[in-house]
């Protein structure tokens, strides 16, 4: 044994555990970016599984393209995922969800960035200050956290300059000026395709099919009507569609009846209270249904249940 180097072996060991003991308790008190902690994949899945209603090819696409994202430990892009539906259907919920599997605190971490196209970049006249904003906001949080997480929502109303203004950092760039924004993840909401998703799923209901037998290929013609060929959403102005910088299109299905009744019962659980299916049914026949005839689909999805709820 050589007693100096003997020393300075304990001495870096100690100071390797002293720094890890250090950061681990540094991170229980204050949030840190954990790039290289692996997805739970399991926990993911059981979230979607129990608090997701009636949304079976969602589930399915946003666990591969998660799980297969955060498992590639050389990513050659950003996740991006763009999620379409009508209102109420758990767009705004799944990234919520998705979220807190990537980042416990959620929408409240410091790594996960919700921008609402009519709140944050409401006046067309102000595009190039917005533009020069997000830029910056986006350079300095992928710095400080590579696995930095942006949500937008209304995608349909954003404006095209502001889609300009991010497709820098959705290709397949090693770095852009000395960040590299591979690791981060992309998640854009819209309204667009909705009408022709809800199409599909009455077409499958009029066939006496069942709604968990409609896949994901049933349903990628219809969306490529509905927003790669439609000359109206921002995304076909934008050109992040041919340039393939959406990584995953996920439809959400219109939800029935039965996903209301769902949603309620949730609700009463959230607030501790116990299930009183009386007040499940009469909060589920408050809504309103379409098609006019046949009154399949909530019109308003899932969303008015908790302030109606608050009635009874
Ligand atoms: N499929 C679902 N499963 C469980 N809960 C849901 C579902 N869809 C909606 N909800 C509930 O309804 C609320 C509103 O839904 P959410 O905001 O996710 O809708 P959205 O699809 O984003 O609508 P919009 O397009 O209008 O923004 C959610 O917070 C959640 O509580």
């Amino acid at each position: 044994f050589e007693p100096i180097s003997v020393g300075i072996t304990i001495g870096a060991v100690s100071l390797l555990t002293g720094y890890l003991s250090y950061k681990d308790i540094y991170c229980r008190f204050s949030e840190c970016c954990r790039e290289e902690q692996p997805l739970n994949a399991s926990a993911l899945k059981l979230d979607l599984e129990e608090k997701l209603f009636g949304q079976h090819v969602a589930t399915e696409v946003i666990l591969k393209a998660l799980t297969g994202f955060k498992n590639n430990k050389n990513p050659k892009k950003p996740l991006t995922l763009s999620l379409h539906g009508w209102a109420g259907t758990g767009k705004n919920f799944v990234s919520q969800i998705v979220a807190e599997n990537l980042h416990p605190k959620g929408l409240k971490s410091n790594f996960v960035h919700l921008f609402v196209s009519t709140l944050h970049f409401p006046h067309e006249q102000k595009i190039k200050l917005y533009q020069d904003q997000l830029q910056k906001w986006i350079r300095g949080n992928v710095s400080a956290c590579a696995s930095s997480v942006f949500i937008f929502d209304e995608m349909d109303k954003l404006h095209p300059g502001i889609i300009d203004a991010i497709k820098p950092f959705l290709d397949y760039y090693e770095q852009v000026d000395g960040v590299s924004y591979r690791k981060a993840i992309f998640i854009f909401l819209s309204n667009a395709g909705g009408d022709l998703i809800t199409k599909t799923a009455l077409d499958f209901w009029r066939a006496g099919k069942k709604r968990e037998d409609i896949q994901l290929k049933d349903l990628e013609p219809v969306l490529s009507v509905g927003v790669f060929n439609n000359k109206h959403s921002g995304l076909w102005h934008s050109g992040l569609i041919d340039r393939n910088l959406i990584d995953y299109f996920i439809p959400f299905l219109p939800l029935e009846y039965r996903h209301v009744k769902m949603c309620v019962q949730a609700e009463m659980r959230a607030r501790g209270s116990a299930i009183d299916e009386d007040i499940v049914t009469r909060v589920a026949e408050e809504m309103t249904f379409f098609p006019k005839d046949e009154k399949i689909y909530s019109d308003k999805g899932c969303k008015t249940v908790q302030s109606r709820l608050d009635f009874h």
